[in-house]
C-alpha cells in the first residue's frame, strides 16, 4: 500500500510493477466483459430476501486497515462496476491522503455527466463530517472490525518496514536477535510516538482510522455513541459471512453478488504464533481497539438476532453454496505465492510479509474470464482499473515533496 503521503510500503520492484499496470489500460484486459446493468429490469431483484426491487443507495465503506476490508472492497467493487455507478476515488493513489483525517478536497473531481459520487471504499482516516459533506444524504455508512489482537499482529507483519515506531523496534530486535514484535511489545512506549502520524497505526489501529484521538479518553463513551449513529453496519470479520449477509440486506445485493474469495491473505510463514502473554500485552497496548471491538462485537450480536437468527444462519448458507459455485467456477488454484502469479492477478506485497492470490481458469470464455478476473482481483489492480475507466486515464502518483 501507498501507506504514507509520499511514501510508500512497497518494495521498489513492487512499485515498478505496479506503475507498469496502471499504465498499460487494464480495460483491454475486459475487453469483453458485459457485467454493466443496462436497464433496471436487468438487474431485477429476485432474491427472497428482497422483495421489491430498487437501486443501490449511496454507500461508503470505512475500510479499515488489517480487518478483511479488501474482500469487501472488491465485491463493492463488482457492484458499482456493474451498476455504472461512480466512484470516489482519492485524488492520488489509492488511499485519502491517510494518515491525514479525511477532506472532501482529497476527492477526485466529479466525472462529467455524473450528479453525485455513489460508492467510496478507500483507505482513509474517517472525518464524518468531511465525508457528509460530499456524499448525498441517504447514503449507508459500513465499515468492518476485527478482532484486535489479530487485527494488531497483522498490521505489524505489514507495516514493519513503513511504520516508524515498529522499524524501530524491529532495529533494537535486530541488535540482539529477537523479535521485533515481542521487542515492541516489552515497552512500545519507548518506540512510539504519539506526535508522529505515521504512527497512527502502531496503536490502537481501527480506532485510528475511525478517527478517534488515543489522548482523548474522556471522550471515549461520546465517540462509541457517535459512531454508533453514523453507521447503520460494523461488520465483524469473525462473522464475515453473516456480516455480508446483513451488508446485502442494507444494500439489496443476491447471494451472488456477496460471494467472494478472501483477499490479502498471508502465507503461513509471515504469521507470528502468538503466546499467552504477547496476547495481553497486545490488548493491554491496544485497549481503545479492545474497547471499540467488544462494544461494536455486541451490537452485531443485537442486530443479528434483530434479523432472526434461523434467517441469517439460512441465508449465510445460501451465501456460501453461491461463494463455492462460483470459486469452483473460477478458481484453479488458491493461496499461491506471489512469484507464481501474472502481473495483473497479484497482491501488493510489503518488504516484510508475503500475500497470496488465486490462480484464474483458463478454459473460460471471455465473458467468464472477465467475471472470474474481477472474482480474485487485488485491490490495488482493481482500483487502477476502475479509475482508469472512470477517468480515461492513470491513476496519479503522489507529487514529490
Ligand atoms: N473473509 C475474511 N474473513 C476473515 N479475515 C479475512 C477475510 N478476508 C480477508 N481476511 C484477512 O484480513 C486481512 C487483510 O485485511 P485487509 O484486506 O483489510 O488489508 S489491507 O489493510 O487492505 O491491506 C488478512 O489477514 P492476515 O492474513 O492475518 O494478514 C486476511 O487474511
Amino acid at each position: 500500500k501507498d501507506l504514507h503521503k509520499g511514501g510508500s510500503d512497497t518494495s521498489p520492484k513492487e512499485r515498478q510493477r505496479l506503475a507498469a499496470n496502471a499504465n498499460q489500460r487494464p480495460n483491454d484486459l475486459y475487453r469483453d466483459y458485459k457485467g454493466r446493468r443496462v436497464t433496471p429490469s436487468s438487474a431485477a431483484r429476485k432474491d427472497s430476501m428482497h422483495l421489491t426491487w430498487s437501486y443501490t443507495p449511496p454507500v461508503v465503506f470505512l475500510k479499515t486497515h488489517k480487518t478483511g476490508g479488501s474482500t469487501v472492497q472488491n465485491l463493492l467493487f463488482r457492484m458499482g462496476e456493474k451498476d455504472g455507478a461512480t466512484f470516489a476515488f482519492p485524488h492520488y493513489t489509492y488511499q485519502f491522503n491517510y494518515p491525514d483525517k479525511f477532506r472532501a478536497d482529497f476527492v477526485d473531481e466529479l466525472p462529467e455527466g455524473s450528479s453525485n459520487f455513489d460508492i467510496l471504499c478507500s483507505h482513509m482516516r474517517l472525518d464524518i463530517g468531511q465525508l457528509r459533506s460530499m456524499m448525498p444524504p441517504n447514503t449507508i455508512y459500513v465499515t468492518i472490525l476485527r478482532e484486535p489482537v489479530l487485527t494488531f499482529e497483522s498490521v505489524f507483519s505489514c507495516y514493519t518496514s513503513t511504520v516508524p515506531a515498529f522499524t524501530f523496534a524491529k532495529k533494537a530486535a535486530a541488535v540482539e536477535h529477537r523479535s521485533a514484535l515481542s521487542m515492541f511489545l516489552e515497552s512500545p512506549d519507548s518506540f512510539w510516538d504519539p506526535k508522529e502520524p505515521r504512527d497512527g497505526l502502531a496503536k490502537n489501529p481501527m480506532s485510528f482510522d475511525l478517527g478517534l484521538d488515543d489522548q482523548q479518553w474522556d471522550s471515549w463513551q461520546t465517540d462509541l455513541t457517535e459512531l454508533e449513529e453514523t453507521f447503520q453496519l460494523v461488520m465483524i470479520a469473525e462473522h464475515f459471512d453473516e456480516s455480508l449477509v446483513l451488508l446485502g440486506a442494507l444494500l439489496k445485493l443476491e447471494f451472488e453478488e456477496l460471494a467472494y474469495v478472501r483477499l490479502n491473505a498471508r502465507s503461513a510463514h509471515s504469521l507470528t504464533p502468538l503466546d499467552d502473554i504477547t496476547k495481553a500485552r497486545i490488548r493491554a497496548w491496544n485497549r481503545m481497539d479492545v474497547l471499540l471491538y467488544d462494544f461494536f462485537l455486541k451490537l452485531f450480536r443485537e442486530k443479528a438476532a434483530q434479523y432472526g437468527l434461523e434467517r441469517l444462519n439460512r441465508d449465510v448458507a445460501r451465501l456460501r453454496a453461491s461463494a463455492d459455485r462460483i470459486s469452483k467456477k473460477c478458481v484453479s488454484r488458491k493461496e499461491v505465492p506471489p512469484g507464481e502469479l501474472e502481473d495483473l492477478i497479484r497482491p501488493l506485497q510489503t518488504d516484510s510479509a508475503t500475500v497470496l492470490g488465486y490462480e484464474v481458469k483458463g478454459n473460460l470464455t471471455k465473458q467468464e474470464q472477465g467475471f472470474c478476473m474481477r472474482f480474485v482481483l487485488p485491490e490495488h489492480h482493481y482500483h487502477a482499473h476502475l479509475y482508469f475507466q472512470q477517468y480515461g486515464r492513470a491513476m496519479r502518483a503522489v507529487p514529490a515533496a
